[in-house]
């Protein structure tokens, strides 16, 4: 019989630093890598590019079903072509994180999304980023690790990070929009942001990159994991 490939779910808000966790531990242990928030960011953008309203459910379950992606990986890191265009930093603003925060919030558009993102389960594991992978889309993940930070340390690194990339932000907009998202991605009726029952939870707010990194290397040695 095959063994599963490992899955590592890494959950929590926005600017907890899921993806650059998520990145560097996939490169270390030469997993998979599935940035599940993405696929919610590019389907706002082709909806936008396709003149398909936000909420308009039945259209956006059609585009899910059919998001024409591809993550590609040289080396240097991922690249994200939507539709034969790469779109890596276009999905990347405040205002596409709000819009893939809206239409995630449909029951249908999870459900198209479902198996797509299972797909990226393949051997030899897979470190999958989001809000959902604990407690929907790998329940059986041997280690799950939800991990915070204040909403005001986020919105600093989330400053800081935009700025570092030439663009011209604000930080009070920027706490209010992840306050924003925080609160419709925690209380929407179908897969919210929450902890698993059997997560490990991980507060940023003090820590570094490297203590995050270090402290999941701990929770993979305690299960014999990862080697
Ligand atoms: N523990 C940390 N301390 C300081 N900065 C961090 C930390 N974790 C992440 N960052 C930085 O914060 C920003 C947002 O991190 P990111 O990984 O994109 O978060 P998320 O995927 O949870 O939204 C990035 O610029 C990243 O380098
Ligand atoms: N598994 C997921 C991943 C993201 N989403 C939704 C909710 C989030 O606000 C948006 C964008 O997620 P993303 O992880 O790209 O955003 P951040 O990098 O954390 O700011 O997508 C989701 O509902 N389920």
């Amino acid at each position: 019989m095959s063994e599963q490939p490992l899955v590592i779910a890494i959950d929590g808000p926005s600017g907890s630093g899921k993806g650059t966790v998520a990145g560097r531990l996939a490169r270390k242990l030469g997993f998979h890598l599935l940035d599940s928030g993405a696929l919610y960011r590019l389907l706002a953008f082709a909806a936008r590019n396709h003149g398909v309203a936000l909420d308009n459910e039945e259209a956006l379950k059609v585009l899910a079903a059919h998001l024409d992606v591809q993550f590609l990986d040289d080396g240097a890191g991922q690249k994200i072509i939507l539709e034969g265009e790469e779109v890596t930093q276009l999905i990347r603003t405040e205002e596409a994180g709000a819009g893939a925060s809206q239409v995630a919030a449909l029951p249908a558009v999870r459900e198209a999304l479902l198996q797509r993102q299972r797909a990226f389960c393949e051997a030899p594991g897979l470190i999958a980023d989001g809000r959902d992978m604990g407690t929907v889309v790998f329940p059986e993940a041997p280690l799950k690790i939800f991990l915070t930070a204040s909403a005001e340390e986020r919105a600093r690194r989330r400053y800081l990070q935009l700025k570092g990339q030439g663009l011209d932000v604000n930080l009070e907009s920027l706490l209010l929009e992840i306050q924003a998202r925080d609160e419709r991605d925690m209380n929407r009726a179908v897969a919210p942001l929450r902890p698993a029952a059997d997560a490990i939870l991980m507060d940023s707010t003090e820590m570094s990159i490297d203590q995050v990194l270090e402290a999941i290397d701990d929770e993979l040695a305690a299960r014999s994991l990862g080697d």
